[in-house]
C-alpha cells in the first residue's frame, strides 16, 4: 500500500520525502519492524519511541511517523510529523488493514466489570444464531473458532486492527470486543467504527494509570463520545455513572435496569445454583447463570442482540442456552455434596459481588468457604479490603497465593491479613500453597456448603519470578472431586 493512502486521515504538519513509496507494514515498537515498515515513534508510560528511530530505520523502516523531527534526517527516509502519534496511530493502522470495522458490525464493550462476560456472550449468542464471530477479549482472542492468545485486554492498535483485519477475511459478520480504560484513553480503538457500545458500571480500579476517578470516568465516557448517529449506546440504569457516560453522545440511547423502567429490564423469580427463572421486558426464560450482577450482564446481551436486529423472542430462547463464561461463577458440583465456584474477582468490589451472589442462592442454607490470594507487583492498597470483603460474608476464609510475580508470597498474605482485627482473623488460616488452599477449603466442605475460589477464573498458570508455572484451579477441583469418587 502507497504510503499517501495511510495518511488520508491525519493531518501531518510537516512532510520531509517520499510519500508515493510502498509501505509493508505499521508498527510501533521497533523489535517488531521489518524491511518496508512505516514506524510510529509513540510516547509511551516507560520510554519514548523517538528514541528507536535510528533503531528502526537499521531494520528496514522506511517511513517514521513522529511527533519531534529528529536533528539530522536520513537518506531516504520519509518522515511524517504529526500534533500527536497516539492520535494518529490508530487511524494509520486501520487504514493499512483495510478499514475493517466498517466491514463488520462491530460492539464493544466497557465499564469495569462484566466487560469480558458481556463480550464473550455476545459471540457465543451470535455464534449460535448462525453468524460468523470474532472476539477480541481479556481471556483469549477468537477469530470464528480460531483461538489467538491475548496479551491485553484490548490489544495495541496495530494488532487490533489485524485481528479485526483477519476476521473479515474469514468472512466475520460481527466482532465483540472489550474495551479497557487504558485503550481508551490511549486511542488503541482510534479510527474504528461501532456499530454499538454498551456500558456495565464503574467502580474504583486502575487508579495506579488514571489518578483520579474522575479521569477513570472520563476515559470510560470518551468511548461513548466518540459513537456516531447511526450507532446505538447501552447504559446501566442501575450504575450511577449510566447515564453521564451517555450524556454526550450522538448515539441512539437505550437503557437496562433491574430496579427501575428501562428499555430492557429483568426481574428474577427463582434462583438456584445451576441457574436462574427471570422475567426479561415481560416474558419469562430460564437461564444457566447466578447472581444479579449477571442479570445485569444478560440484559445488556439481550438489549445488544436486540438492537442488532434480532427478534427478541428468538434472543431469549438464545439467551436460555447460554452458560457460564470460562472462570466467571463457575460453578462445580462435588461428589460430597458441596458446591465450588471459580471466579475472576480480583477487587475487593468484585469478592463483595460475588459473595453477595452466592449468598443470594445460598439462602442461609450452608456454610461460605472462600480461598483468595492478592496478585503481586499490582495495587497493594486493595489487599486489605480484599480480605477484609471476603471475612464479611465468608464463614471461613483461607488467605493464598494468586501470581506472586516478584514479591514474597507471604508478604502478599500478610498485607491482606493486616486489614484484619483479632475477630475476624479467627476465621481466617493463610495456607500459601493454592492448591494445598483449595484442598483444605474442600475438607472443611459440608454438604449444602459452597467453596468460592477467587481471583484466577481462566489463568492456567501461577506467575512466580517470572515464570508461568502451570496453573488451573479447575484442574485440582477435578483431582479432588476425582479422588471423592474413589472413597
Ligand atoms: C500502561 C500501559 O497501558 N502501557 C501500554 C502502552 O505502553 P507504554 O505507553 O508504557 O509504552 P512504553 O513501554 O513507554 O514505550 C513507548 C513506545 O516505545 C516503543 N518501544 C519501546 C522499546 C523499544 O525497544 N522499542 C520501541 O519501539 C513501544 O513499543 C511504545 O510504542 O502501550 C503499549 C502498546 O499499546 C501497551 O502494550 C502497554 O501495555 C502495558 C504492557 C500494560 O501492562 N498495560 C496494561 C496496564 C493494560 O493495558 N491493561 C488494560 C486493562 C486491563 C484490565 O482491565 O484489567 C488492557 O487493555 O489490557
Ligand atoms: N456486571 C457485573 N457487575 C459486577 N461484577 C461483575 C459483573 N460481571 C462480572 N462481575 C465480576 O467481575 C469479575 C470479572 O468479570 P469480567 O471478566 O466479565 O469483567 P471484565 O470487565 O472483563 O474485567 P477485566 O477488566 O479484569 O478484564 C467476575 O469474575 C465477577 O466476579
Ligand atoms: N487484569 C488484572 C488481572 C488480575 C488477576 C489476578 N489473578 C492477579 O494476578 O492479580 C491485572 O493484571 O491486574
Ligand atoms: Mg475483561
Amino acid at each position: 500500500m502507497k504510503l499517501q493512502e495511510l495518511l488520508y486521515d491525519i493531518k501531518p504538519i510537516q512532510i520531509i520525502g517520499d510519500v508515493e513509496k510502498e509501505v509493508t507494514g505499521v508498527n510501533i515498537d521497533s523489535r517488531k519492524i521489518e524491511k518496508g515498515h512505516l514506524f510510529i515513534a509513540m510516547k509511551g508510560t516507560q520510554t519514548d519511541g523517538h528514541a528507536y528511530i535510528a533503531k528502526a530505520i537499521e531494520l528496514g523502516a522506511t517511513a517514521i511517523l513522529l511527533e519531534d523531527m529528529p536533528q539530522q534526517y536520513t537518506e531516504g527516509i520519509t518522515y511524517i510529523q504529526v500534533e500527536s502519534t497516539e492520535d494518529s496511530v490508530g487511524k494509520v493502522a486501520t487504514a493499512f488493514y483495510g478499514n475493517p470495522s466498517h466491514h463488520l458490525i462491530l460492539v464493544g464493550v466497557t465499564g469495569t466489570n462484566g466487560k469480558t462476560t458481556i463480550a464473550t456472550l455476545l459471540y457465543n449468542m451470535f455464534r449460535r444464531m448462525g453468524h460468523k464471530c470474532g472476539l477480541l477479549s481479556t481471556v483469549c482472542n477468537y477469530i470464528e473458532d480460531k483461538a489467538v492468545p491475548a496479551d491485553h485486554t484490548t490489544p495495541d492498535p496495530i494488532e487490533l486492527n489485524a485481528l479485526l483485519s483477519e476476521m473479515v477475511k474469514a468472512g466475520c459478520e460481527y466482532a465483540f470486543m472489550e474495551c479497557s480504560s487504558h485503550a481508551i484513553h490511549q486511542k488503541r480503538i482510534g479510527g474504528l467504527k461501532f456499530a454499538g457500545a454498551l456500558f456495565t458500571n464503574l467502580t474504583r480500579d486502575h487508579l495506579d494509570y488514571h489518578k483520579t476517578f474522575e479521569n477513570y470516568r472520563n476515559a470510560k465516557k470518551a468511548f461513548f463520545d466518540g459513537l456516531s448517529k447511526d450507532a446505538f449506546a447501552i447504559t446501566n440504569a442501575d450504575d450511577k455513572n449510566g447515564m453521564i457516560m451517555v450524556q454526550n453522545t450522538k448515539a441512539t440511547v437505550k437503557t437496562y435496569s433491574i430496579r427501575t423502567l428501562a428499555d430492557f429490564s429483568a426481574k428474577i423469580l427463582e434462583c438456584h445454583f445451576d441457574g436462574m427463572e427471570l422475567e426479561v421486558n415481560g416474558k419469562e426464560v430460564n437461564v444457566q447463570f447466578i447472581g444479579k450482577f449477571n442479570v445485569s450482564n444478560l440484559l445488556a446481551v439481550y438489549g445488544a442482540a436486540v438492537m442488532l436486529g434480532k427478534d427478541p423472542e428468538d434472543v431469549l430462547v438464545a439467551l436460555s442456552a447460554l452458560h457460564s463464561v470460562n472462570g466467571r461463577l463457575q460453578p462445580f458440583h462435588s461428589p460430597n455434596g458441596y458446591t465450588a465456584i471459580v471466579d475472576y474477582a480480583h477487587t475487593p468490589d468484585a469478592l463483595e459481588n460475588v459473595l453477595n451472589a452466592i449468598h443470594e442462592v445460598l439462602n442461609g442454607k450452608g456454610h461460605v468457604i472462600t480461598v483468595c490470594g492478592a496478585g503481586g507487583n499490582r495495587d497493594k492498597g486493595k489487599r486489605p479490603l480484599m480480605a477484609q470483603e471476603a471475612v464479611k460474608q465468608s464463614d471461613k476464609v483461607i488467605i493464598t497465593s494468586d501470581n506472586p510475580r516478584f514479591e514474597e508470597p507471604q508478604d502478599i498474605i500478610n498485607d491482606m491479613l493486616a486489614g484484619l482485627d483479632n475477630k475476624q482473623m479467627k476465621k481466617v488460616i493463610s495456607i500459601v500453597d493454592r492448591k494445598e488452599g483449595i484442598r483444605t477449603a474442600c475438607m472443611l466442605a459440608q454438604k449444602g456448603d459452597v467453596i468460592l475460589i477467587a481471583g484466577k477464573g481462566h489463568e492456567n498458570y501461577q506467575d512466580i519470578k517470572g515464570v508461568k508455572h502451570h496453573f488451573d484451579d479447575k484442574e485440582v477441583l477435578q483431582e479432588i472431586f476425582d479422588s471423592e469418587k474413589e472413597d
